[in-house]
């Protein structure tokens, strides 16, 4: 059966200036597929990130989502249509809840019309009570329901980055984007994240592209693997065909 082909970007290009960060790389994701980005520091996997969720506009090259271009539209346009992602360095509501950063960020879903909220008429009451019960439900899914009620800015910082999570699937994406997820934990957490990541994918319908410098990690759970080096595409393909290729060998063991 043919794969349906949920994002594509082609020849994605981005200058800072004199510096070219993405050069000419083209890439997509399948529906269902968990697919990576990995390479260097500096080559560019974060940018190519910020290029696909609008939060840069690329100076060059296209990329469709559900066949449709968002190369031009702004990140609140993009998410809407169900990227979402995650930061290198965790960016939640610190002073908020665990539970009311859920309920936050499913702000779009709910009827936000000022009367509405104000005679807190049913319908309003219902989508507040829709959201706080899937706010819970996905907290008991990345194990944090006991702490529903805690500051974010008092959680541990696995704890956080779970949250996170959570914070994308509320919103019900059909792609979830996760940059460095596993950076800063321990290899307990590293490997409930891997579990995590294949049970989002496997149960709710949720394809992830992740950039990530855990090889184990990467060559655990991911479908297929781009390298980029120096902003430039350098290989592409299953975590074998990835792991044995020689210009990869060349790039990570600093020879190129
Ligand atoms: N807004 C910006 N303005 C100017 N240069 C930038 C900007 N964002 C990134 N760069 C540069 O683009 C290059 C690629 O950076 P990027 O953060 O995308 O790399 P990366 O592969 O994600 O690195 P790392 O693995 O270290 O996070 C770097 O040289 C960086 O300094």
């Amino acid at each position: 059966m043919a794969q349906h082909t949920l994002l594509k970007a082609s020849d994605l290009t981005m200058q800072f200036g004199g510096l070219r960060a993405v050069d000419r790389v083209s890439l997509s994701v399948n529906q269902g597929e968990i697919v990576s980005i990995i390479g260097p520091n500096g080559a560019g996997k974060t940018t190519v990130f910020n290029c696909l969720t609008g939060f840069y506009k690329p100076t060059a090259g296209t990329i469709h989502f559900n066949g449709e271009a968002i190369h031009q539209l702004p990140g609140f346009k993009i998410s809407r249509k169900g990227i979402v992602r995650t930061f290198q360095h965790v960016r939640l509501f610190r002073n908020m809840t665990a539970i009311e950063n859920l309920m936050v960020a499913q702000h779009r879903h709910l009827n936000t019309s000022l009367l509405a909220g104000l005679f807190k008429t049913p319908d309003y009451r219902r989508a507040e009570q829709e959201a706080m019960d899937k706010a819970a439900w996905w907290l008991e899914r990345v194990n944090l329901l006991d702490l529903a009620n805690r500051d974010a800015g008092n959680l541990a910082y696995g704890q956080q980055r779970r949250l996170e999570i959570a914070r994308c699937m509320v919103t019900n994406p059909s792609l979830l984007m996760l940059d460095e997820p596993a950076a800063g934990l321990n290899p307990r957490e590293t490997e409930e994240l891997d579990h995590l990541i294949m049970e989002l994918r496997d149960q709710h319908n949720v394809s992830v592209m992740l950039i990530e410098h855990d090889m184990k990690l990467v060559m655990g759970i991911s479908d297929r693997i781009y390298v980029i080096n120096q902003g430039a595409p350098l290989a592409s393909g299953t975590p074998d065909e990835v792991r044995n290729h020689p210009d990869v060998i060349k790039a990570y063991l600093g020879e190129a």
